[in-house]
């Protein structure tokens, strides 16, 4: 049949019809081709042709996920247009190749979106390819969060700063009922720009202002992904969100390269004096070049601003979701806001404001900031990563270069290791007598292994130190008339949101 195609090609295509039909075949045949998994591949959902699992997955991913795990087990493939994911639905699964086979499994996918354009062909630390000189990237970067994750940098930054100019902000909204988003964004943004740039910022300040505007913009201009990222002929095709994303990132970027030339201006001119994440970013690197690193030569300066823009708009956007989330529980849930509200009471009063020192002293706080990261761990899906070699898990084999999505909610909403896993129960991270429990290996919101969280330690500070200041300072209700916030999760992106709602703040200390 294909012989007889070949020979009488031009024969056959001298109609419109035929052309046509031909287009048809062709169209069909790769339809079906698209709906092969790759062999000896774990079992999945068939799908439909060209999309896959796509519409089922993209509207509820969690749910779906979830109820393929039933039906599949532990660990399964869906198709995302045509590109095969191997998804890893239990803590075993994701602890063997996290964990146990790390190297393996240390790899990033490439979305034409996050890692082509947005971290410039994977020059950046989350969707940097696993290589040495990607370690010394992460070194770096985790070196300088470590001088600020701890100490009084964050905490004179929330004290002095980034608190008392939220405190004005509430202030303004004058009882009035509002988005504890916004606010929050506000307050999480100073902290985070105030950390990576050593500036410190009103609530209006414009550049201030700017740079969340392009933020916010990125974020709308990413969404859920572009088509590119999974269909590879779209990225040669303009389309009008490539086209949108690709302006936005040249904002972005502007703005990244601006603080880091300011900062490598300072160097240069024989300033030392580190004020700066950045800065610190610019003398390690330096140091690492002068102890004969060589790889450290290798970190140009789309490194550099990348390493930056990880920071600020990873850091960003998952912090605010996860306190987002903290108002809307405890605005939802009054008896948990107030137990949380007497124990800052009894162990600190009201006349200053949280210390890191606190941290040991408010097990019921901590064991809240606990449970609303397991019950909403704001990065659902970890970020995706692949395999580096060939490899094995849950005992199928695993080739090179395979997508790999590891579903850290449902090992949060196992029964098997949470009683009740769908009830907001702060009280399961509590021994009877109200002391803390070590976190079981079931807990995982900053995911494991090579790629576990980055920010993971400066993370929980800050959200310990801006949860216990918020609650020691304002009780938040709902309006009056309006319903109690929306508890139920969408995933933008790689992030878990809230549903916007409405609070009004009553402050406790006057
Ligand atoms: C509530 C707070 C946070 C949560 C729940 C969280 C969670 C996560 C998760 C699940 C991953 C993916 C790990 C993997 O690929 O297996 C991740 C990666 C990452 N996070 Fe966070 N994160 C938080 C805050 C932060 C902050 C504050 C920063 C930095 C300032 C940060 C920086 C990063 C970076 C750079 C990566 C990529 C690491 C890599 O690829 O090696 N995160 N985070």
């Amino acid at each position: 049949m294909i012989t007889y195609i070949l020979h009488n090609i031009f024969d056959i295509l001298n109609t419109p019809t035929n052309v046509i039909l031909l287009l048809l075949v062709f169209i069909i045949t790769y339809g079906l081709f698209s709906l092969r998994k790759p062999s000896g591949f774990p079992p999945g959902p068939m799908g439909y042709p060209f999309i896959g699992n796509m519409i089922e997955v993209d509207n509820e991913p969690l749910v779906t996920l979830a109820k393929y795990g039933k039906k599949y087990g532990d660990v399964f493939t869906i198709k995302i247009g045509s590109q095969p994911v191997i998804v890893l639905n239990t803590v075993d699964v994701i602890k063997e190749a996290l964990v146990k086979k790390q190297n393996d499994f240390a790899g990033r996918p490439y979305y034409y979106s996050l890692s082509g354009l947005m971290a410039e062909e994977c020059e950046d630390i989350t969707f940097g390819n696993y290589s040495a000189k990607w370690k010394l990237q992460r070194k770096i970067g985790h070196q300088a969060i470590r001088n600020y994750a701890s100490g009084d940098k964050l905490e004179s930054l929330i004290r002095y700063d980034a608190f008392p100019s939220f405190q004005r902000a509430v202030a303004r909204e004058n009882g009035k009922p509002f988005r504890p988003h916004s606010l929050i964004y506000l307050l999480v943004g100073n902290i985070i720009l105030s950390m990576c740039l050593g500036k410190k910022f009103e609530n209006d300040d414009p550049e201030f202002l700017k740079i969340l505007e392009v933020l916010n913009n990125l974020d709308q201009a990413i969404g859920n992904g572009l088509v590119a990222d999974f269909v590879p002929i779209f990225r040669y095709i303009p389309t009008p969100g490539v086209n949108r994303l690709k302006k936005v990132l040249k904002e972005w970027f502007n703005l990244i390269q601006n603080q880091v030339n300011e900062s490598k201006g300072k160097f240069d001119s024989g300033n030392n004096d580190v004020k700066s994440l950045i800065d610190d970013l610019l003398s390690i690197q330096r140091k690492a070049e002068l102890a004969g690193e060589d790889l450290a030569k290798q970190l140009t300066d789309v490194n550099l601003r990348q390493t930056l823009a990880d920071l600020v708009g990873g850091g960003l956007d998952i912090t605010i979701s996860l306190l987002d989330w903290a108002v809307a529980f405890l605005t939802y849930y009054p008896d948990v806001q107030f137990k949380v509200q007497s124990e800052i009471d009894d162990v600190i009063g009201d006349g200053r404001l949280p210390l890191l020192s606190d941290k040991g002293k408010l097990p019921y706080c901590e064991a809240v900031i606990r449970e609303l990261l397991r019950i909403r761990p704001v990065v659902p899906l970890s970020v995706p990563h692949a395999t580096t070699v060939d490899t094995s898990v849950g005992g199928y084999v695993v080739p090179k270069d395979t997508w790999i999505w590891c579903n850290l909610w449902n090992v949060h909403m196992n029964e098997k290791h949470w009683d009740k896993p769908e009830e907001f129960r702060p009280e399961r991270f509590l021994d009877a007598d109200g002391a803390l429990l070590p976190h079981p290996d079931s807990f995982m919101p900053f995911s494991a292994g090579r790629r576990v969280c980055m920010g993971e330690a400066l993370a929980k500070n800050e959200l310990f130190l801006i949860f216990t200041s918020l609650f020691q300072n304002y009780t938040f209700k709902v309006p009056p008339g309006s319903k109690k916030p929306c508890l139920k999760g969408h995933c933008a992106g790689l992030v878990m949101r809230c549903v916007s709602y409405e609070v009004i703040a009553i402050e406790r200390r006057k």
